[in-house]
């Protein structure tokens, strides 16, 4: 049976462990406090006990922590990782290869627009509620999938292999860069951001400039970011950003791989962006200050 390694046993990480588990492999889920964890599908009501970890050479690492905990994560799995080894990497924002100091191996993006959040009952078993199973794009760059995606893909709803992950990946950033911001620095759900002129036009502003940075980037950019994250907020409108929980909890937010991510490329191209240099100077200052984005907005 073929063994996986899930590091960030969270929402997005649990989720990607039971299509692992569904879909015949050994599935080792880590989190940071337990090395395996029992899920419990919060539709299906049904438990599953996960695989214990036994220290062996990685085969396949599945990296869902949040961006800004990749490399302390992976630091004590790193002696277990080589050139045989695959890293997934299923997780929001841009974040450069190289600063993980990983050895050499196959690295592949992968970009969910799936939700879901999870709880741990009296229990002790972790719930994991899928709230939409939408696509997933794996990609690499080249046009051959490794050899295990088919059969995963049987378990895994909508998942795509695609040779265009990195335009795919720019399209995804593009909405996180106007959503994760605002409804964190509004402290509210992606669909209040919607119900006020201001938060609206703060909107606009934020998309205005993705969309001048990634003209520069792309030849046919279409130009719609305001529209797709309109979009987004009104079908994800219940949902609480991944930034706003994180915010709320006293976390770290992804803001550096996000919006900060978007402020590097633009320098390259000798780009300001003001509105984003705004929100990722905001999002510095703990919750109690927030001034909800007056004067430049
Ligand atoms: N939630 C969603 O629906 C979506 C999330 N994403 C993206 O997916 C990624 C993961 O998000 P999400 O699943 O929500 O995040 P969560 O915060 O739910 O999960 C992250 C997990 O990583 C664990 N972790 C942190 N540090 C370490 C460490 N050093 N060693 C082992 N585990 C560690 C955390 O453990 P602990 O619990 O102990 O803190 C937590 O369980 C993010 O990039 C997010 O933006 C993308 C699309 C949708
Ligand atoms: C699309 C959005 C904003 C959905 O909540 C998301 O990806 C996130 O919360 O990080």
């Amino acid at each position: 049976m073929p063994r996986c390694y899930v590091l960030g046993a969270g929402n997005l990480g649990t989720l990607a462990a039971d299509y692992f588990a569904d879909a015949g492999w050994d599935c080792i889920a880590a989190g940071r406090a337990a090395l395996t964890r029992r899920l419990s599908n919060g539709v299906m009501q049904w438990q599953r006990t996960l695989a214990a970890d036994d220290g062996a050479p990685i085969q396949l690492l599945v990296l869902a922590t949040k961006v800004q905990d990749s490399a302390a994560a992976l630091a004590p799995l790193r002696a277990r990782l080589d050139h045989d080894s695959v890293l997934l990497r299923l997780q929001n924002g841009l974040l450069d290869p190289t600063t993980l100091g990983l050895p050499p191996l196959r690295h592949i993006e992968a970009i969910s627009f799936s939700g879901a959040w999870r709880d741990t009952g009296a229990d002790g078993v972790m719930h994991v509620h899928r709230v939409a199973e939408n696509d997933t794009y794996l990609g690499d760059g080249s046009a051959l999938p490794p050899p295990w995606f088919a059969g995963l893909q049987q378990f895994w709803p909508k998942l795509q292999w695609r040779t265009d992950i990195h335009w795919q990946q720019w399209r995804k950033l593009a909405v996180n860069a106007v959503l994760n911001p605002l409804t964190a620095l509004y402290d509210c759900r992606n669909g209040e951001l919607l119900a006020e002129p201001g938060r609206r036009a703060a909107m606009a502003a934020l998309a205005a400039e993705v969309d001048a940075l990634a003209r520069r980037l792309f030849e046919h950019w279409p130009n719609d970011t305001l529209a797709r994250s309109e979009q987004v907020a009104v079908a994800t409108a219940g949902n609480l950003s991944s930034m706003c929980a994180d915010r709320r909890a006293g976390r770290a937010t992804e803001i550096d791989f996000i919006n900060g991510a978007l402020l590097r490329a633009a320098a390259q191209h000798h780009l300001s962006l003001p509105h984003h240099t705004e929100v990722v100077a905001r999002l510095q200052w703990p919750l109690a200050s927030v001034d909800p984005l007056p004067g430049t907005f």
